[in-house]
């Protein structure tokens, strides 16, 4: 990717970008005609994102609006998802970041250098924005926030007023069948999932949001993912998970209102206003023993899933899109178990990413699936779900080693800020 870069000397060059400047607006300054030439030469103009719809106009995604981006709108490449724990008990002063990481956060998926930009004017002070995206497009940054149970009572304090306002849907996650959780990869206050086309975009904003909390939150445990192993727009080529199969096939559609409504936005209805357009997130870090699933056979995989490896088609059918009959699939098939109507008709909005965290000390790829998923509860979505997954097949394979739940409250409108319906 073309950049245009201030010099390394730490002074500032004469074709740095000026303070404040927008990394969009640089690249129309001092980029795009480079950018166009490579484009040209390469025909990388004609790159569309499978996502994208076919289109290659990765348009920024907007922060503002009725529910958080990050959700229901397409799904991209990269993921950078953090935990942090409040490590102050001044609810003024978390209330004050929470402004801050939002100003920050709507200049960042615009594309834009935070507040002064990174290389301000004047010199004596760190600039506010640590500059490593600059010259780098929106690449589509969405930037979601969710509050953890505690957030709400820790150790039976109710740090910041607040635990009379715990959803009654953020329940704490019970014990799973299997599972083998890292305190150290589990939990957190708050949760900020950065999705982008380019990593070093979702990186800079995590980056960037943990530097301008300091003193007011710490990372708790972070998670890169790349390979998204699930699509919020139908239409596009449906990606493939580490296991090869394509994963997202029956996932809630980004435009499908009916089902978000009813699955995945929280109502005042359902006994917290302030929730009222939000969802939960479940997050779980799933260790794919790849090396045991690389030496079973293609029938054996196949049954796994009930589902083809080559097209995705459900056990017996022709094409990934044909209904699946489930009384065709083994009994343990993970796509039977987890099917709605195995599970009184629970349904959740699946966007997690696939992840390497180089190898495990034993030759083995320390690799998985960070499986996240939004719904309208928890306990009639990812908790049911996964309590039938208890006879999955796929167990043999995977591991459940972390794991998190976050109240993510509606979106922000214009001069408002994250989580202003719980703090006002
Ligand atoms: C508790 C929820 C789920 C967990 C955890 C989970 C882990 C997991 N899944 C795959 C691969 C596939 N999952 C597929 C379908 C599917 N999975 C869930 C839920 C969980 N998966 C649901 C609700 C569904 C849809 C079921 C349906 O309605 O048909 C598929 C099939 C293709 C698809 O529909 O997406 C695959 C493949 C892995 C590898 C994994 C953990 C590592
Ligand atoms: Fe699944």
């Amino acid at each position: 990717m073309t950049q245009s870069r201030p010099s390394d000397t730490g002074s500032r060059s004469p074709d740095a970008p000026r303070a404040g400047m927008s990394r969009r607006r640089m690249l129309g300054f001092s980029g795009a005609s480079l950018l166009v030439g490579a484009a040209a030469g390469a025909g990388l103009d004609r790159v569309a994102s499978a996502d994208t719809g076919g289109t290659d106009t990765a348009a920024p995604v907007p922060f503002h609006g009725p529910h958080q981006a990050g959700i229901a709108t397409p799904v991209q490449d990269r993921l950078h998802f953090a935990a942090f724990d409040v490590t102050t008990d001044d609810r003024g002063k978390l209330v004050q970041m929470l402004k801050d990481w939002t100003k920050a956060a709507a200049d960042m998926t615009a594309g834009r250098a935070i507040g002064d930009g990174a290389i301000p004017e004047v010199a004596v002070a760190p600039p506010d924005d640590t500059g490593e995206a600059l010259g780098l497009p929106a690449s589509r940054l969405t930037l979601t926030i969710g509050f953890g149970p505690t957030l709400f009572e820790k150790d039976g304090k109710d740090r910041f007023g607040i635990k009379a306002r715990r959803p009654a849907a953020l329940v704490d996650l019970p014990h799973f069948s299997g599972e083998n959780l890292d305190p150290d990869r589990s939990g957190g206050d708050i949760c900020v999932q950065a999705c982008a086309d380019d990593p070093q975009v979702a990186v800079h904003a995590i980056r960037n949001l943990a530097r301008i909390g300091m003193g007011v939150v710490g990372v708790r445990w972070s998670q890169l993912g790349f390979g998204k192993t699930s699509s919020t727009t139908p239409d596009a080529q449906t990606p493939r998970n580490l296991f090869g199969f394509k994963d997202g096939t029956d996932n809630i559609g980004a435009n499908d209102t009916a089902l978000l409504d009813k699955h995945v936005w929280a109502a005042g209805a359902d006994g917290s206003d302030w929730m009222a357009g939000g969802s939960y997130l479940v997050a779980r870090r799933i260790r794919m023993h790849i090396e045991i699933w690389d030496r079973t056979s293609l029938r054996e995989q196949e049954d796994v899933f009930g589902r083809s490896k080559s097209e995705g088609a459900p056990v017996g059918e022709k094409k990934e899109r044909d209904k699946p009959v489930l009384a065709r699939m083994k009994p343990d098939a993970h796509v039977r178990l987890a099917h709605p109507d195995s599970n009184g008709g629970a349904r959740i909005l699946r966007r997690g990413y696939s992840f390497t965290d180089g190898s495990d000390g034993l030759g083995r790829l320390e690799a998985g699936l960070f499986f996240i998923a939004f719904q309208r509860d928890p306990r009639t979505g990812f908790i049911k779900i996964q309590e039938s997954l208890a006879s999955d097949a796929m167990n043999e394979y995977v591991q459940h080693v972390g794991s998190g739940i976050f109240a993510c409250p509606p979106g922000v409108k214009e001069g408002g800020y994250w989580g202003e319906t719980l703090f006002a």
